[in-house]
């Protein structure tokens, strides 16, 4: 079942064209990644897909919902079946950990107080965080930890999709391996969809199902990482084959890519 469908989506600002007839469709259950270089329209398209932003033409589906609907009611029920973390976690500085995970809580439900903190202390143990972790600030936290605390935030709705913008950039290589087999985890746990911006191909080798790469204004691939690095195409392949993409191959498959 599609639980996103993307269809013939253009965006400009201003002169600046950044999407061209973008089509995609995620299905209920999958990792399904958004790659692609710098600049290239990834974190706009999460924008538009969970109504922050209007595509200027085209349109979105979300959960059977048109995205432009979804923009303009901002008390939606269906804010309630998706969470996002955004780029860096994007946690409050002036709030500890328990206050950050409790927001969407505060934001959207009537839930007591104290129900609000049972609940807040079961996400953070879910994500692996110890319990003390809850009194800190993000400051206080390592960057692994602040990504897990950003996570918590994300899934303490009990949301159906789960969409992440860059979860593991600048996270250690093992850090990172964690973050993505928590993802895995809480999919399974959970029963997620779940939508990802990376630029991280190991992460991408890991737990993406299906990943679509976006260049010149369209989607150049789509399909699972085996698919996409045995793929002819040039743009495709300059993306999946450079010196970093053979070594994520290798890592994952024992098989390093051919060189072009
Ligand atoms: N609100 C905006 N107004 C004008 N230009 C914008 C706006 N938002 C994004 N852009 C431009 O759109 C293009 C795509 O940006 P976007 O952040 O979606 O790319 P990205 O693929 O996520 O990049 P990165 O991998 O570097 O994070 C960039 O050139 C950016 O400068």
């Amino acid at each position: 079942m599609p639980v996103i469908e993307v269809s013939h989506v253009s965006t400009r600002f201003g002169p600046a064209i950044v999407h061209e007839d973008v089509n995609l469709t995620v299905m209920q259950g999958e990792v399904f990644a958004i790659a692609g270089g710098n600049g290239c329209g990834k974190s706009t398209l999460l924008r538009e897909i969970i109504g922050l932003l209007a595509p200027t033409t085209g349109s979105i589906r979300l959960l059977g919902v048109n995205s432009r609907e979804l923009e303009q009611s901002d008390g939606s029920p269906l804010h309630r079946r998706f969470g996002v973390m955004f780029q860096h976690g994007a946690l409050f500085s002036s709030m500890t950990l328990a206050d950050n995970v409790a927001v969407p809580l505060k934001e959207h439900t009537t839930l007591s107080a104290r129900l609000i903190r049972e609940i807040v202390a079961l996400k953070i143990a879910l994500v692996g965080l110890p319990p003390d972790s809850a009194v800190k600030f993000p400051s206080e936290l390592s960057g692994g930890m602040r990504r897990r605390a950003a996570l918590a935030r994300a899934i303490v709705m009990d949301p159906e999709l789960l969409f992440l913008d860059e979860p593991t950039a600048g996270l250690d290589p093992m850090i990172a391996a964690g973050f993505d087999d928590l993802v895995l985890e809480l999919k399974r746990l959970l029963g997620l969809t779940v939508v990802m911006v990376t630029h991280d191909l190991d992460s991408l080798w890991r737990i993406a199902d299906r990943v679509a790469v976006l260049g010149e204004g369209r989607v150049l691939g789509m399909g699972t990482m085996e698919a996409l690095a045995a793929s002819e195409d040039p743009a495709v392949r300059g993306y999946f084959h450079g010196p970093r993409g053979r070594a994520a191959q290798q890592n994952h498959t024992g098989t390093a890519a051919n060189r072009d």
